[in-house]
């Protein structure tokens, strides 16, 4: 393969309903949706899913924008190369930026599915041809959430996940449990807590919570060590998972029992299949995360989640979920409560570009220099 030419679309769209965490309110998302063309016009899309603000990882839009500007396209254009993963190990010369360098990735993972004329979940290694999903509730006033939960499972879907933050959780789970007393329920903290909090999380226990997610800071292994031994409810560690090498070290810590892949979060699919891998050899249940994405981002962790290892719903919810429009077509859908996995080649969805470009606020265009020569 060899890319002749890259876009960046900068894009905003405001969110159906805004989306509430423990770190505040999202109305609108800002993406970057990452368009590459190979030397015979053949397109693969992708999407760098960083938020406005460094409030989830350190990257933010505009440190994408830059990163892919001055580094990852550059080592793009360079050479011609083989397989995705390919890409993947050039990134490698430089550090972090993990959302930025999975943006171009993925796009090139589509590309390369194209023109094998597999589908991406093909070109993976996946093996489902349906998965099933959960949904994420944000934070609101229990009784709210409460209906809101009612109506995700007319909808189908398999797993629920409330947003809490430490002043509200319990009033909150006590609410969703008492009518709900055994859905499959788990909490996403995105750090709220500390280690003083052990007591209070030690309070959730009764809940029969499937696990809660990332209760303390990104790089505090060690206290969720501490917290897992307290606690009978399983820790999932999203926020902290930035590598395998930081699975290898919740591992040996104990900090977790469940980890949530995110390619954006760990620097694209190669790294996904990488972590995948590890887990399913030493028995970490693991779900794909989401991140209030695309359709080209949320399609292509339907092909992600289509992997043997994947054996928890993941926050998979359809289009609709976030979005009156969505880029891709058909967009994500639940079909008797399952996501069907695309068998088309690449994301196997169409994109809508033209959708694309109205919603862009710039666009950014590379071309390479370089000589098409074998
Ligand atoms: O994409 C979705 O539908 C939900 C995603 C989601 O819950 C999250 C995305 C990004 C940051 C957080 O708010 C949260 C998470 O931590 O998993
Ligand atoms: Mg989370």
């Amino acid at each position: 393969m060899l890319i002749r030419q890259i876009e960046l679309f900068l894009i905003e769209q405001p969110l159906k309903v805004p989306f509430k965490t423990s770190y505040g309110t999202y109305e609108k998302r800002e993406s970057i949706i990452v368009k590459i063309l190979d030397a015979n016009g053949i397109c693969g899309y992708g999407e760098v899913v960083a938020f406005s603000e460094p409030w989830y990882t350190e990257e933010t839009i505009q440190t994408a924008l830059h990163t892919l500007q001055d580094f990852f396209i550059p080592i793009l254009f360079k050479k011609q190369f083989n397989h995705p993963s390919d890409v993947a190990t050039r990134f490698n010369q430089f550090k972090g930026n993990q959302m930025a360098k999975s943006g171009l990735e993925g796009a090139v993972w589509d590309l390369y599915s194209k023109l094998n004329s597999i589908s991406l979940a093909q070109a993976l290694g996946g093996n489902k041809a349906e998965i099933p999903v959960g949904v994420v509730i944000s934070i609101d006033e229990p009784i709210k959430m409460l209906k809101q939960i009612s109506a995700y499972i007319t909808e189908g879907y398999e797993r629920f996940k409330i947003k809490v933050s430490k002043e509200n959780d319990y009033e909150i789970v006590s609410t969703i449990r008492n009518s709900y007393p055994t859905i499959p329920l788990m909490i996403d903290a995105n750090s709220d807590y500390s280690i003083e909090d052990i007591p209070k999380l030690k309070k959730l226990d009764e809940f029969n919570l499937l696990m809660i997610e990332q209760p303390f800071g990104d790089r505090q292994f060690i206290e969720h060590a501490i917290l897992q031994k307290e606690i009978s409810t399983p820790v999932c560690l999203d926020e902290s998972i930035c590598s395998l090498e930081d699975i290898q070290i919740a591992y040996e810590l104990n900090a977790c029992k469940i980890i949530t892949v995110k390619p954006g979060r760990v620097g694209g699919l190669t790294k996904s299949i990488e972590i995948h891998d590890y887990c399913v050899e030493k028995n970490i249940p693991i779900w794909v995360g989401g991140m209030i994405e695309t359709g080209i981002s949320r399609i292509q962790n339907v092909a992600l989640a289509s992997l043997p290892g994947f054996t928890i719903p993941g926050d998979i919810s359809a289009s609709s979920r976030h979005w009156e429009h969505d880029l891709i077509f058909p967009e994500v859908a639940l079909i008797n409560g399952k996501v069907k996995v695309p068998v088309g080649p690449g994301l196997g969805v169409e994109v809508d570009e033209e959708r694309i470009r109205s919603i862009s606020k710039k666009i950014y265009k590379y071309t390479s220099l370089v000589e098409i020569t074998k």
